[in-house]
């Protein structure tokens, strides 16, 4: 499997690009033309820096506006096109894309494109280079790759062939069948790019909101399998014009593209016998059957305030670590724990954020192969010294710079509880509260930042993306979206803060970037655990009661009912198929971080994104009225 990048498709310079590129590991790059025209060195010595770095220009695009031209344009074009094929054979690329006409002057004709790509092929020849068209979206007359490929067959030249793009394609909707009879050999180049479906301008859609395949909502891999059963086993390229990975960080956003490539293709190979393309072996995508533990680092003042709230929460203190200062903290199959031994991962993680979530354990039936899989798409192993009777859990380093834990239900690596942790008699009485299970985690990122997190996780876990809901802050937007698998038992929303003045990019600039922002616990009976939860002296976060008028006014509420949301502050909303939603909020905890319980009716599969935003007004007017004054 050959992988390629366009250089369009990340910040920096033509050096920044490249060297960015090549540690993501992809074999080849595009050079888009102004990348190069840009950047102030002779084409050899550009040519010279692909190589050192390891690369190949596997493409120099584009040449505009070419095929059926009139007199005088049309010897200017082969006149404009010769010079590119010396500087293509300065660079040392043996690959031009011409894309479709967008010229008013064109003047269409199958016949007469044909013909000007024929003999432009010619020239090609004698200058040792081939030609790939491109049907551009929005080409004056070709625009779609079945009238591409009408011209080339009919060019009927050696150097002449197909650039297939997946944008341009699936934006107008061509159905994927039609490549299955191309002739994959005629197929010079292939362009893989996603983008979210919005309904606007092709061409402003395209040079602004593209994004890597899995990242939108475009199918790229039936796409891609329709070109892997045409025997095409070419280069595959990213040309993704995005506005943020434009100002994004070269290394991430070239990270990202080769995990998109990988993922795809291991879609594609498991969907599609006998291709071509060699695709490496890995193991499938990771069924998460649930959350096993969620670690917070802390120190031993601040662990003690966690444990206060976890207790008011009905969680017990049930074991301690045999050699660290490690508790595990329990209720129904729910574990916290509380780390805040002065060495290790755990340690360094606080020194950095703060008290905060540094680790997750997710159950999942091959810690190994998850982490082999996990490897395969890019990310780095995660280990740490074992002390004696320690056990090796399989981990990786998430993003945010969090670990990531795989625990096998039932396997000797679920034994950790018993063999590296001895029960301790847990003081006080509390209430337990019946919370069974996490619902969900709510990751924080900055907004620049949730295709990353989106791809990271789909890609690795069995899961699907839920679309985009923007949340109203008083100092901004941010947007939420979740990935969840088929049975729910694992969900995760990111929310992605667009600013620092957000309830969501405080946290984010308090805690130097720390990951998870709230833990959602499961009960089966919002009423019963509150009543627990008054008697353990849990006190709710306070909503306002304009919020309860409203909810009455949707939904038409019994008396009762709405006075008991009310009283305890809990938060309701109902879907179209009658499924319901209760949501009770702990206070913030430090920058920001704090605790939701819910219960789900008959099914309800949203996150009460309607409530979101009286949730943050809530906890706004909390942090303002607990503030802590700066020292
Ligand atoms: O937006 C453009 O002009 C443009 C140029 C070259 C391409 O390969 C493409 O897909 C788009
Ligand atoms: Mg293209």
């Amino acid at each position: 499997m050959k992988t390629a990048i366009a250089t369009v498709t990340i910040a920096g310079d033509l050096k920044e690009k490249l060297e960015a590129i090549s540690a993501a590991g992809f074999d080849g790059v595009e050079i888009f033309e102004n990348d190069f025209l840009a950047f102030d060195a002779s084409p050899r010595d550009v040519g010279r820096m692909v190589r050192d770095n390891g690369l190949e220009i596997s493409l120099f695009q584009p040449f505009r506006d070419f095929e059926g031209m009139p007199e005088p344009q049309r010897t200017r074009a082969f006149e404009r096109a010769q010079r590119k094929f010396d500087l293509m054979n300065e660079l040392g690329t043996d690959l031009v894309l011409i894309c479709s006409n967008v010229s008013p002057l064109a003047l269409g004709g199958i016949d007469r494109a044909a013909d000007d790509l024929a003999a432009l092929g010619d020239v090609a020849r004698a200058h040792g280079v081939r030609i790939g068209y491109e049907a551009l979206a929005w080409g004056r007359f070709i625009n779609d790759h079945r009238d591409a490929w009408e011209i080339v067959r009919r060019a009927d030249h050696p150097q002449v062939g197909l650039i297939l793009d997946t944008f341009h394609s699936l934006s107008r909707k061509v159905p994927n069948e039609s490549i299955r009879s191309i002739p994959g050999d005629k197929i010079f180049f292939v362009q893989l790019a996603d983008a979210p479906l919005i309904d606007m301008d092709l061409l402003y859609w395209s040079r602004h909101f593209r994004n890597m395949p899995g990242e939108g909502d475009l199918d790229v891999t039936g796409f891609m399998r329709a070109i892997a059963a045409t025997g095409y086993d070419g280069v595959l390229s990213l040309e993704i014009f995005n506005d943020q990975f434009r100002g994004g960080s070269p290394r991430t956003i070239a990270e990202d593209g080769h995990r998109s490539l990988v993922n795809l293709m291991d879609q594609v190979r498991r969907t599609e016998p006998d291709i071509r393309i060699a695709v490496p072996d890995m193991p499938p995508p990771v069924e998460v059957e649930g959350i096993a533990f969620v670690e917070f680092a802390a120190n031993a003042r601040e662990a003690q305030e966690l444990g206060g709230l976890l207790s008011t929460l009905g969680f017990r203190r049930t074991r301690r670590h045999v050699s660290k200062s490690v508790d595990l903290w329990q209720q129904g199959d729910i574990r916290i724990v509380i780390n805040t031994d002065p060495k290790g991962f755990a340690h360094a993680s606080y020194l950095t954020h703060g008290t905060n979530v540094c680790d997750i354990g997710l159950k999942v039936s091959d810690a190994r192969a998850t982490v082999e899989r996990a490897r395969a798409l890019g990310a780095a192993p995660f280990t740490q010294p074992v002390g004696p009777g320690e056990l090796e859990i399989p981990a990786i380093r998430a993003l945010g710079g969090g670990v990531l834990h795989f625990l096998e239900e039932g396997g000797p690596l679920a034994q950790v509880w018993d063999s590296e942790f001895e029960p301790v008699d847990s003081e006080g009485a509390v209430a337990n509260a019946g919370l069974t299970r996490i619902d969900h985690l709510a990751e924080t990122m900055p907004y620049e930042d949730m295709l990353s997190w989106l791809l990271f996780n789909t890609s690795l876990f069995a899961t699907s993306k839920t679309p985009m809901v923007d949340v109203v802050d008083p100092a901004g937007l941010v947007r939420s979206r979740a990935i969840e698998n088929a049975s729910g038992s694992f969900r995760v929303t990111l929310n992605g803060a667009e600013n620092a003045r957000t309830f969501a990019g405080r946290f984010l600039e308090e805690s130097f970037g720390s990951t998870v922002q709230h833990l959602a616990f499961e009960t089966g009976d919002m009423f019963a655990t509150v009543a627990a939860l008054t008697r353990n002296g849990f006190r709710p976060l306070v909503i306002s009661p304009n919020y309860y008028d409203d909810l009455d006014a949707r939904f038409g509420l019994d008396e009762v009912f709405l006075e008991r949301l009310k009283t305890f502050g809990i938060l309701y909303d109902r879907d179209e198929r009658g499924g319901e939603y209760f949501q009770l909020y702990s206070p913030t905890y430090g920058e920001g971080f704090f605790f939701e319980i819910v219960e789900r009716r008959n099914g309800y599969g949203g996150y009460g994104a309607a409530n979101a935003q009286f949730r943050i007004a809530a906890q706004k007017r909390h942090l303002r009225h607990h503030a802590v004054p700066k020292s």
